[in-house]
């Protein structure tokens, strides 16, 4: 049986851990906080991040990143942005990474799979992305996912670790699309958001989702991903998920810009994270970069940096030159 190890105490890297845990195996869970430690360890519950799930006591928290040397795997999960900070501190070489995290390096501009590949560069990376609300998957609601490996026997045995009655994990050898969706859905999500909170309508909704999935599909494509993994669970599926719900943090922040808040007053002091306040502007300095034509997530940049109002976004999204789908 392989010794999972999880990277990251938030609601993403807990219900993991639940869910690696679920045959009642054991798992060190590595977290920031003290609180979380001790709410997890004590209490076998994640009172800040995931309150009202009852953890499996299979699950130890840590708050000693070494203590996940002995694992045979770990599921990184902790946010975009602390990626390379955190695999700079774990005491491992050539101990396979699951990455977990949706988003791109600011200031690098770098994929998850290339910061890990800087950092680690013995270890196998696989990623692990998909249409995933922790807090159904730690109450073992039904949900499918995307594990993309380039080693299909590596990927094999820890899908088989990691997959339950409710949890699905499909198999892919193509990492850079089974991430390039999780990383871009969060910025469209914020778009759909915005269009929520400014009460536009159903129908700007699916406008936003399809050509949001074309602006997904073009900088996919630029950058190696496959067309099927885009249209899969770890690209489609998440999208449209995150763009249907007030349970997604990206698709709340856009509806509070929607109605009216900053960007500032609604990021100030929160504890957890919208992946795509963070990606959207070094996604759109990337894709203009290679070429890529985003209009969507100009427009949530140019909101998120206070440079234009919500209805000059939408203005400008609805006044561009028309052409052929
Ligand atoms: N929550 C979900 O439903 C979900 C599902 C799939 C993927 N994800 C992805 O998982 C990743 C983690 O999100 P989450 O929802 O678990 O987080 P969260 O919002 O629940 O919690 C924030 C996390 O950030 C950590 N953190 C804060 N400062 C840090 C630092 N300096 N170094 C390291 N860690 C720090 C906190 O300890 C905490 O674990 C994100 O990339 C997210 O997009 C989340
Ligand atoms: O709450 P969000 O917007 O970070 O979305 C969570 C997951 O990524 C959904 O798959």
């Amino acid at each position: 049986m392989m010794k999972l190890g999880v990277v990251g105490g938030g609601a993403w890297g807990t219900a993991l851990a639940q869910v690696a845990a679920g045959g009642g195996e054991s798992v060190t869970l590595w977290v920031l906080e003290d609180e979380v430690a001790t709410s997890i360890n004590a209490d076998h519950v994640n009172a800040l991040y995931l309150n009202g799930i009852s953890l499996s006591p299979a699950i130890r928290a840590t708050r000693e990143l070494a203590d996940l040397a002995t694992c045979d795997a770990l599921l990184v999960v902790t946010p975009a942005q602390h990626l390379r900070s955190v695999l700079a501190g774990l005491p491992i070489f050539n101990t396979p990474l699951i990455l977990c995290a949706k988003g791109i390096e600011a200031g690098t501009g770098l994929l998850m799979t290339q910061v890990a590949a800087e950092a680690k560069p013995d270890a196998p990376i696989a990623v692990l992305s998909g249409p995933t609300f922790a807090h159904e998957v730690a109450a073992g609601l039904p949900t499918a996912i995307t594990l993309a490996c380039a080693d299909a026997v590596l990927g094999q045995r820890i899908a088989e670790r990691i997959a339950r009655p409710g949890f699905r994990p499909y198999l892919s050898d193509d990492l850079i699309g089974a991430e390039i969706g999780g990383a871009v859905k969060n910025v469209l999500a914020i778009a759909c958001g915005v269009a929520e909170g400014a009460g536009l309508g159903q129908n700007a909704r699916a406008a936003l989702i399809s050509r949001g999935f074309a602006e997904m599909t073009r900088f996919g494509l630029a950058r190696g991903a496959r067309i099927e993994t885009l249209a899969g669970l770890s690209g489609l599926g998440d999208l449209v998920l995150t763009c249907s719900s007030t349970s997604s943090r990206n698709f709340t922040l856009g509806k509070g810009l929607g109605e009216g808040m900053s960007a500032s007053a609604l990021l100030a002091h929160r504890r957890t994270v919208a992946e795509g306040a963070f990606t959207a502007p070094v996604l759109r300095d990337v894709a203009r970069d290679a070429g890529v034509e985003m209009p969507i997530v100009e427009g949530v940049c140019a909101l998120l940096e206070g440079k234009v109002s919500v209805s000059e976004m939408i203005d400008a999204l609805l006044a561009r030159p028309l052409r052929p789908e």
